[in-house]
C-alpha cells in the first residue's frame, strides 16, 4: 500500500530548507509529501504569520510541483495542533492498515520525548528523520528516546511501506542551514532574507507586509 507521508511544521515562513527535504523524501520514498501547517502550534510562541497566511505561502511555494501537496487538516479543526490528535483523526479517516509516516527534521526528533503522548506516536506512524546541521543524531538521543527507538531503525526506505507504523528511517539529504527563525531575524534587522525561499513567497510576504515589514505599495499607488 502506498505510504501516506505527512510533513508537519509551523512554516513561519516556508523556506528552501523545508522544500529541499520535502523533495528529497518524495523522491526517495516515491510518494506524495503532504505539507501540513500547524494551526496553533502548542509547543512554541505564537507564529508571526497567521495560519491561513502560512498555508497560503505553502500553496505558493509548491505551486505546480508534482508530488507535493498542502494538507490543511490542522486548520480545519479547533484547538491546538497536537500531532497525536492529528494522527488519530487521520487513522479514523484512512484506517489502521495504511502505512503512514511523519517527516521531521533531526531537531524535532531529538525533542520527541517532550511531545504529547510521544510513545503512542510510534503506534500511529513511522518517522522519517531528515538530518539538520546543528542537530546531530548519533549519540545525542535522550536515553528514553534511544531506548524506544533502538529496535525501530530501518535501513531500507521500502520497509516503511510494509507496516502501518512504528519504524524510523533516516533521510540523508544535502544539508541546509536555513531556518525560519533566522529568516525572521534577518527581516527584523534589515538583512537579506529573500533568497532563502521561492521568489513568489518572498513577494507574498512583501505584498502583505508580514513579519513587521512595511507593505509594498503597488506601482499605480506609488505614481499617484
Ligand atoms: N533546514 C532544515 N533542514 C532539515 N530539517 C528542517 C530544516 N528546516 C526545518 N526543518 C524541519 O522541518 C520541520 C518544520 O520546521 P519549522 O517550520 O519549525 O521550521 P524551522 O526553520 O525549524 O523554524 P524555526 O526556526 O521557527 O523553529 C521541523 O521538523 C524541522 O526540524
Ligand atoms: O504534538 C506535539 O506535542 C508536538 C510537539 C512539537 C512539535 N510537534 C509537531 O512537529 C512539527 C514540527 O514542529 P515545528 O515546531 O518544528 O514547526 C509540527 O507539525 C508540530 O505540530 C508536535
Amino acid at each position: 500500500m502506498e505510504l501516506w507521508l505527512i510533513y508537519g511544521g509551523t512554516f513561519d515562513p516556508v523556506h528552501n530548507g523545508h522544500l529541499a527535504i520535502a523533495r528529497c523524501a518524495r523522491d526517495a520514498l516515491r510518494t506524495t509529501v503532504r505539507l501540513m501547517p500547524a494551526a496553533d502550534p502548542p509547543h512554541r510562541p505564537p507564529p508571526g504569520a497567521d495560519a491561513l497566511q502560512r498555508a497560503r505561502m505553502l500553496d505558493i511555494a509548491i505551486a505546480g510541483e508534482p508530488g507535493l501537496k498542502v494538507d490543511r487538516r490542522e486548520l480545519e479543526r479547533d484547538g491546538r495542533s497536537w500531532t497525536a490528535d492529528t494522527l488519530r483523526a487521520l487513522r479514523a479517516e484512512i484506517g489502521a492498515q495504511r502505512p503512514v509516516a511523519l517527516l521531521v527534521g533531526a531537531d524535532s526528533f531529538l525533542g520527541l520525548p517532550d511531545w504529547k503522548e510521544w510513545r503512542a506516536l510510534f503506534g500511529l506512524a513511522h518517522f522519517v528523520v531528515a538530518e539538520r546541521p546543528g542537530s546531530p543524531i548519533d549519540g545525542h538521543l535522550r536515553p528514553e528516546l534511544a531506548e524506544e527507538a533502538a529496535a525501530r531503525w530501518t535501513d531500507g526506505p521500502s520497509t516503511l511501506g510494509e507496516a502501518p507504523a512504528g519504524r524510523i528511517w533516516r533521510l540523508r539529504q544535502p544539508l541546509s542551514n536555513t531556518s525560519a527563525s533566522d529568516i525572521r531575524r534577518r527581516m527584523a534587522t534589515g538583512g537579506d532574507w529573500q533568497a532563502c525561499m521561492p521568489a513568489a513567497v518572498a513577494a507574498y510576504i512583501e505584498r502583505h507586509g508580514l513579519y513587521g515589514l512595511a507593505p509594498l505599495r503597488s506601482p499605480a499607488r506609488i505614481s499617484r
